[in-house]
């Protein structure tokens, strides 16, 4: 069972007290599963299907058109991921996507000419992005109060965020599996990011419940999916559970929106002190938001 939570309406208008009763809500969740969808969250329908009609207009477009978008160190990992580019972190093959991020640069970074470039057929998922970055301030809000910590905990590692917004294109041509035996289209993996906030097209997407199975999340007209991610994990030192997902073989065409809330370039993420001491030792080591995910994506796209 998935949980499902409601909120107060658009997060631009939450009060303490509606961001103490949306910690209340979804407290059980982040304990146990790491997941759940949220209801009533404001952001507008029809703005979704506006960012699904203009990804589909780009993943249209003729593989030399997109391939000038390419994602690279040089674009601080903004553009497109072509078919066959992103590689597994679980087995030999790539994952069997396209895929398109948007989102912040950092100056700690060698800069892109132009971020609007990368941007430039994506202004709706650029709307969606900054309502999207409102909902995960909220919800990381939440978070802080249900960890007992004060509702700005956070904000002092989100000056410059690094948020990103994923638009992935799984064409039901795609092999399942290029260049592997494995039978999904996206490897299991946990986000590096605080949380991430998905809407699906087609189901695919299947999460890892606490007892090691795995649950297809299925799509919930008006309602988004959101799972805890590592930065959370790390930083209460488990208290709130890291979602494990993957995307299995798909049966027909299936695009899907990942906005990803991420802290600063740069942010030491390691269990907190007040969520530690001798009775619970620190479960994770220290994580830099800035070295870990440039190496991380190293790996991914390095050749
Ligand atoms: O396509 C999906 O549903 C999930 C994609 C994903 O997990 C990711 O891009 O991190
Ligand atoms: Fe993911």
């Amino acid at each position: 069972m998935i949980p499902h939570v409601q909120l107060p309406g658009h997060v631009a208008g939450w009060t303490l007290k509606e961001k103490t009763a949306v910690a209340a809500e979804m407290g059980d969740a982040c304990r146990h599963e790491g997941f759940f969808f949220v209801h009533d969250h404001g952001i507008p329908t029809d703005l979704i299907g506006e960012v699904y009609s203009e990804t589909q207009l780009f993943y249209r477009l003729p593989v030399e058109e997109k391939g000038k978008y390419e994602a690279s160190e040089k674009s601080q990992f903004l553009g497109y991921r072509g078919l066959g580019r992103e590689k597994s972190r679980t087995h030999s093959g790539t994952e069997a996507c396209e895929q398109y991020r948007l989102g912040n640069t950092t100056h700690e970074l060698a800069l892109p000419e132009s971020v609007d470039f990368y941007h430039e057929h994506f202004p709706k998922s650029l709307e969606l992005f900054r309502h999207l970055t409102h909902l995960g301030d909220g919800i990381l809000a939440a978070c802080a109060l249900g960890l007992g910590l004060e509702e700005d905990f956070f904000k002092g590692y989100l000056g410059r965020p690094l948020h990103r917004l994923g638009l992935n294109y799984y064409g039901a041509s795609h092999p399942s599996d290029v260049g592997s035996k494995v039978d999904y289209a996206m490897s299991p993996h946990v986000d590096l990011s605080l949380l991430t906030i998905l809407d699906q097209d087609e189901p695919g997407l299947d999460v890892r419940n606490p007892d090691g199975t795995w649950q297809e999340v299925p799509t919930v007209p008006g309602a988004l999916f959101l799972f805890l991610a590592d930065y959370v994990q790390r930083w209460s030192n488990g208290l709130y559970r890291a979602a494990p997902h993957r995307v299995t073989a798909v049966r027909c065409d299936r695009m899907s929106i990942q906005y990803k809330h991420r802290p600063d370039y740069g942010v030491v993420v390691a269990p907190l002190d007040a969520l530690t001491g001798p009775a619970d030792p620190p479960k994770y080591a220290p994580l830099n938001t800035g070295s870990e995910y440039v190496a991380v994506l190293r790996s991914l796209l390095g050749r």
